[in-house]
Parts: structure tokens; sequence; C-alpha cells
């Protein structure tokens, strides 16, 4: 009955904190977490923790993880139960509809020049450093191609990856961003070259935005966020690592996730908890990715065949596109029928062959009415920005002069006024380096012109009376500005080219009519950055994008770039408190390496031989050379912390007491007494002599002869393809130990 109300509970009350049916730890942590939302000093982690202990996990989350195992094992059943399946299933996973597909390395790019051709469908893996993001893309595929390394910062170009044979998708491992054991340069360098690729590639489907399940949503994730947003491209987040973390806890965050990424429209789905190295869940990202391959089949000379090109689609579709659009204009010419061309045009920009359509609902009803054609009305040319959001421009205008609408109105009043041609909308793709040029004119006339921008701006006040010119120079704005605005500005010449970070502080002189023109400056090589990256005050208000440096302003002109780089790099080096989490995360490969012995230490070590009853013998160099040598005798007895050298002779107890401790011993003597106890033991005792892993040569010979044979036998059947070489496979290709099988396991 208690079972029944809970789930009742459960499903009908999501997350909702208000709710009275709760425990009274809850409302404890509800109230905690109240009062820390209440307090803005609160650090924000300690909030999301909070919120994390008295949330409700979802229902069908909790639901999903345990259907599909991916939290943390908790049962030694279960323990048992993965460890099995790790060291005996082989992983050969169906992906875009092939066994275990190809991974094939396509190119690794650090600059546009590059980059592949856009042939493939791609899928970028972003995410902060050490998210798994080369785990996961090797785990889809059910291979180990991409190197995946325990220190953050481990993949450091943008890796492209042909899936599949024929090849039909692109998974790309995108560096990660946030800490990394890399140069600053380095990060700073992939960290640009990344969000460029992600802004500009043109068949980039979706970005899976990898977020570490033991961690949560990061601000740097955030971030990665608004940025994937702003650029229109399609993202999915997939939790990682949730092999780390207890169910419970995994569906809390799971949950407050969800609701939190609710808000964004670009989100292709919901949060997919994997965990790629116990290969749990990965079925669901799987489906997910294989709807995007292509694959396309074209019907030819009644010949069906796939195209696994995109390039090539489009090539054979404008084909068929022309075919068909000749087919029709000889058929139109054998027999020329009166057709109502706008209705025609319509149907051409559809391609939908709608006159049948149109016949076969003619038989069910009234035909459908062609709309009545308006008058053709004269159609100005219009530049518009570059800009996907054009609010955000204007917003960014408005910021840099305060009375933009109005001054918007009057050029576009003006240009309507005369010819029309001459003005059109503003075009700030020039203004990407967040700096502009002012030229102050008179109306009709230019002031004064500078020797060396004479040309240009020669060529700017001719435009007005040559439409051509117009058309190729639409960076050009021109707009008028009330005289009684301006103030005067001291130093300034009518005329005066002006670079200025900020156009409104300049104030234009009072009583003349004059003109402001923005001109388009060449960006530096290194101005990475466009308008849409100024932190807007709409941006800072909400809390958006605190890293983007904001406007310029008159206290630092000119500083502009240097300010934005400088916060940017401040930025992506952000959550240095992750570093000890990730070096905790990897303590020995992130341990001081250890100084190199030193050469002339080397040489002065003494190399130990060993004794044989004829003599001394050299130690054989190679790994595990103590275990089939033994110890020589003279280094134990002459170890000052070994206190008994029977112990470390691992000798029975028996004989303990019998043995020569050799204490105070030199080499020489220390290596007759040995020489003389082995001779005596030799024949009478040799049980002893074995305990006392005294050396023998015939053993010493067997063992490897035997290990040569081992070696030999391995290399022959590596050889013939009857095994891989590498540690892991040679384990999956042990055939089954059916003792070792664990009572559920099927036999
Ligand atoms: N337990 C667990 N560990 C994982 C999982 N995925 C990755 N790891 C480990 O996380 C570490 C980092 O993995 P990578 O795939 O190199 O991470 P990355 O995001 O590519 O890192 P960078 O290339 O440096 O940005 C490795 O030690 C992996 O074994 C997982 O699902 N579960
Ligand atoms: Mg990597």
């Amino acid at each position: 009955m208690f079972a029944l109300c809970r789930a009742r509970l459960l499903q009908e009350v999501p997350l909702s904190l208000g709710s009275r049916w709760t425990s009274s730890i809850v409302r404890r942590r509800r109230r905690a977490l109240f009062k820390a939302m209440a307090d803005s000093s609160t650090h924000p982690a300690k909030v999301q923790r909070l919120r994390e202990k008295s949330a409700r996990p979802a229902v069908d989350t909790l639901r999903y993880i345990f259907e599909t195992k991916v939290a943390r094992v908790q049962t030694q059943e279960d323990r048992k139960r993965l460890w099995y399946d790790l060291r005996y299933n082989r992983y050969a996973p169906s992906f875009l509809g092939q066994i275990k597909p190809q991974m094939k390395l396509w190119t690794a790019a650090l600059h546009e020049s590059q980059l592949p051709v856009a042939r493939l469908p791609e899928v970028a893996v972003c995410g902060r450093s050490n998210s798994g993001k080369s785990t996961l893309v090797n785990y889809l595929c059910g291979r180990h191609s991409a190197n995946v390394r325990r220190i953050p910062g481990s993949t450091t170009e943008l890796v492209f990856w042909k899936v599949g044979r024929p090849a039909q998708l692109c998974l790309v491992d995108l560096p990660g961003y946030g800490f990394a054991e890399a140069p600053e340069e380095k990060r700073l360098q992939w960290t640009e070259f990344t969000l460029w690729y992600i802004r500009a590639r043109k068949n980039l489907r979706r970005v899976l935005l990898l977020i570490d399940g033991r961690q949560g949503l990061k601000p740097s994730d955030r971030e990665m966020i608004s940025y994937l947003e702003r650029h229109d491209v399609a993202w999915q987040v997939v939790v990682t690592k949730c092999d780390k973390v207890v169910g419970k806890q995994l569906a809390k965050r799971l949950t407050i996730m969800k609701e939190d990424l609710s808000q964004f429209r670009k989100m292709a789905a919901d949060p997919l908890p994997v965990s790629a190295l116990k290969r749990h869940g990965m079925e669901a990202l799987r489906d997910v990715l294989s709807d995007m391959k292509v694959a396309k089949e074209f019907v030819k000379d009644g010949i069906r065949r796939r195209v696994y090109d995109m390039l090539e689609q489009k090539r054979l579709r404008n084909a068929e596109r022309r075919k068909r659009r000749k087919e029709r204009k000889a058929e139109e010419a054998a027999n020329p029928k009166p057709v109502d061309e706008a209705h025609e045009k319509e149907e051409e920009d559809e391609g939908i062959e709608s006159k049948d359509l149109h016949e076969i609902l003619g038989t069910w009803g009234p035909s459908p009415k062609v709309p009545a054609q308006e008058a053709p009305t004269e159609v100005r040319k219009v530049h518009v920005p570059d800009d996907r959001n054009t609010q955000r421009v204007d917003a960014f205008m408005a910021s840099l002069f305060p009375d933009f609408s109005e001054m918007r109105a009057g050029a576009s009043a003006s240009a309507s006024r005369s010819s029309g041609a001459e003005f059109s909308q503003y075009n700030l793709a020039g203004a990407s380096a967040g700096q502009f040029e002012v030229h102050l004119e008179e109306e009709g006339r230019l002031l004064s012109v500078p020797a060396d921008e004479g040309e240009a701006i020669e060529e700017d006040s001719e435009s007005e009376s040559d439409e051509e010119m117009d058309s190729v120079k639409p960076e050009v704005r021109h707009f008028e500005i009330k005289s009684d605005q301006g103030q005067g500005r001291q130093g300034l010449r009518p005329g005066q080219p002006v670079k200025t970070t900020k156009p409104s502080k300049i104030e234009l002189f009072p009583g003349q009519d004059s003109r402001v023109s923005l001109r388009r400056v060449r960006p530096q090589k290194d101005q990475l950055y466009s308008e849409d990256d100024v932190l807007s005050p709409a941006d800072y208000a909400a809390g958006f994008r605190r890293w983007a440096p904001s406007a310029p302003s008159p206290e630092q002109p000119g500083l502009f770039m240097a300010e934005a780089r400088r916060r940017y790099e401040r930025e992506w080096a952000t959550e240095l408190e992750d570093v000890d989490y990730a070096r905790g995360g990897a303590p020995d490969a992130l341990k001081p390496k250890k100084e190199k012995v030193r050469e002339d230490a080397q040489e002065k070590r003494v190399r130990m031989p060993f004794i044989t009853h004829k003599g001394d013998k050299p130690i054989l160099p190679g790994h595990g050379k103590w275990r089939v040598l033994g110890r020589p005798p003279s280094k134990i007895l002459k170890a000052k912390r070994t206190m008994d050298a029977a112990k470390a002779l691992n000798v029975k107890s028996r004989y303990k007491r019998k043995r020569n401790l050799g204490s105070g011993l030199e080499w020489d003597e220390a290596k007759e007494k040995w020489a003389n106890w082995y001779q005596k033991n030799r024949k009478s005792n040799w049980d002893r002599v074995q305990e006392a892993s005294s050396p023998k040569k015939e053993d010493v010979e067997a063992a490897f002869e035997s290990h040569q044979e081992r070696r030999r036998k391995r290399m022959a059947q590596t050889r013939q393809g009857m095994r891989h070489s590498g540690g892991r496979a040679r384990e999956v290709n042990k055939p089954r130990d059916e003792a070792a099988m664990p009572d559920w396991a099927e036999k």
C-alpha cells in the first residue's frame, strides 16, 4: 500500500519543491536551499548541491537508469555480471546498419585549410577536457582507434573519423575546453578553431555536448550551450562516466539538468546518460546518430544505386531536376497549352507535381483557387546584414549610438526621398573588429580628405550619384545626424577620418548638416571576434556570457582586441578549481616525474655477479631476473636493513637459526661462505638449496628456452591470423572457461 502511494506521488509530483508530501529531512533541505538562494553571496556550486539534495528524481528517468544499468553497480551479483560481460563477451555493436563499423582516420585539423571536403554529414563531440569524448567515439564503433589518456588535454586537434564501410558518417573528436595539460597558446588556438568550426561548418548535423556525470553542468558548459544556441547549431547533451555515480544521484542530476535545459530551442533531444567504458546506454545514442547517416537511393536507367557522398547527391539531384525541366519544356513545345504562368512558377518552386493532385482533388470537391495576382510592386534592393540575429546587431548598434533608432528612421526616410537606391540597410559585416572609421562629410560634399585615405572616400562620395558603385560597395552606410546633437569636439576637423571604438562619442559641429559614414575596416589577422561576441547590456542583465568583452569605451580606445583576448583567455582557463580533481583522477600520470639516474651514478653501481659452484656468473639483464636467478647472497648479507637473511631468502623457519647472517663480512668472505655452504648441501640437502633461491645455471637456461618457445608459438599464430596481438585481445579470444562461468550465465 505504501509503495503504491509512493509511486503515485512520484508520478504526480515531479520535482515540485512546494509539495506537502515530503519527509522532514527533505523539508529541512528545501529550507536550506531557499535560504541559500535568497542569499546572493552563496557560491553557485553550493546552491547546485543543495538543489540536487532536495530534488525528487523523475520516475521515467529512474526507470531508464535501472533498465539500461548505466549507473554504478552496487550489488555483488551485478558486479560479477559486469565483470563477466567485459571479460568474456566480445564487443561488436551494430551502428549505422553495420556490425562493428570501420573507423578510418580522415584528417586532423587545426587550421581552416586542413579541413576535409564536406562529403559526409558530421557529428561533433565536444565537452570539457577529459569528459570522455575520445572514449565515446571509440566505443560507438566498438573500436580503440582514437587516442585516450587519463590526462586532460590528450586530443589537441580536431580529429575527423570516417565511420563505416562505405563511410556514411563523420565523427569529429574535438579537443576539450577548460583545464588541460597543455601550453596556454596551444589551448587558446584549439579552442578558437573549435568554436569557429562549430559556427561555420555547413554539414555539421549535430553537436554532442559531453558532460561528466560526476560533475554535472559547469559554467563553461553553459557558455558552450549559449554559443551553440546563438549560432543555430543543433545540440544534445550526453552525460558520460555514469558508471561512477550512484543511480539515485544520477537520476536527480538528470532531472535537474532536463529542467534547466528545456528552455533552449536548439536542443535536439533530452540528456542521455551513458557509460562508454562499461558499454551501457550506448544503443540509444547509436540509434540517434544512425538517423543522420548519408545513404540515398537513386534509380537511374532502371538501376537502383546508393550514393554515400553529399556532393555527388547534390550533383545527381541537380541533374535530375534539369532533366525534368527539359522534358517538361519539350512536352509543352509539342502541345502548347495556355497555362497560368504564376501558377506554373509556384509548382516549379515547390517541386510538386501539384497539377495531378489538383485533378484528383477536383473530382472530390471544388478545385483550389489560384489567388489573384497583385500588381508587381517595385522591389527595392536591400542589403541584409550577414548576421542571423538582426536584433542582436540592432541592440549592439543602439549601445554605440544611443539615438540609433531615430537615425535609422531618418536614414530610411531620406533614402526613400532620394532615388531610393543609394541608401540601403546597414551592414555590419565589416565591423567585426569592433572598430569603425568615421568620416565627417557635409551634405553632398566631402569636407577634407587626407592623402592616404582619399581614394576610398572619394569612391564613397561618388557612389551616391552612381547606382552601380552602390551595389558594388554595400558595406558603406550613410545616415544623417541631426545637427543639434553635436556639441563640438576639440581638435576634430571636418572630413578628418577618426578611428574610434565608440563613434557615438564623436560630437558633430553644431548647426551643420553633417553626415557620418561607417566604413568597413579590414579585420586584422588575429581578430577572430565578431560583433556577436560583445557583451550586450541585455546579456549582462540576464547574466549570460559574462566572459564576453564589453563594448569598447572611451577609457580604453583601441584596446578592444587586447581586452577581449585577455578576458577570453582568462575565462577559458577557468575552473582551475578542477585542477585538483583532474589530478586526483590521474594520480600516477600527474605525479612529478622521477629524475633519471645520472650516468655517473650508474657507472658507479657494481654489477653483482651471482655465485655458482663453478664460480661467478654475471647477472643476465632483463625483466624478472631476480625471480629467475634468486638474489645474490652478498647483497642480502650486506644489506644493513635486512635483519635476517633467511627471511629474505624465504627459507623455511626450521632453517632460520642455522643460516649465516653474515654481519660484518666482506664481499669475498661472504662469497666464500656461500660457496662452501652450497657445496656442503648440494647433494645431501637439495631442497634446502632450492629454498634458499640459490641460482642454478640449468634452471635459468631451461626457463629462458621455454619462454622463447612460447614466444615463437605466439608469433606464428599471429601470423596465421589465429589471434590478435595485444594483451586485451588475447584475453578476449581465450576459449571460455566453463568452470569460471557463474551459474546464471548462458552456457
Ligand atoms: N569510468 C569511466 N571512465 C571513462 C568513461 N569514459 C572515459 N573515461 C575515462 O576518462 C579518461 C579520459 O578519457 P578521454 O576519452 O581521453 O577524454 P577526452 O574528453 O577525449 O579528453 P581530451 O581529449 O583531453 O579532451 C580516460 O581515462 C577514460 O578511461 C566512462 O564512461 N566511464
Ligand atoms: Mg580526447
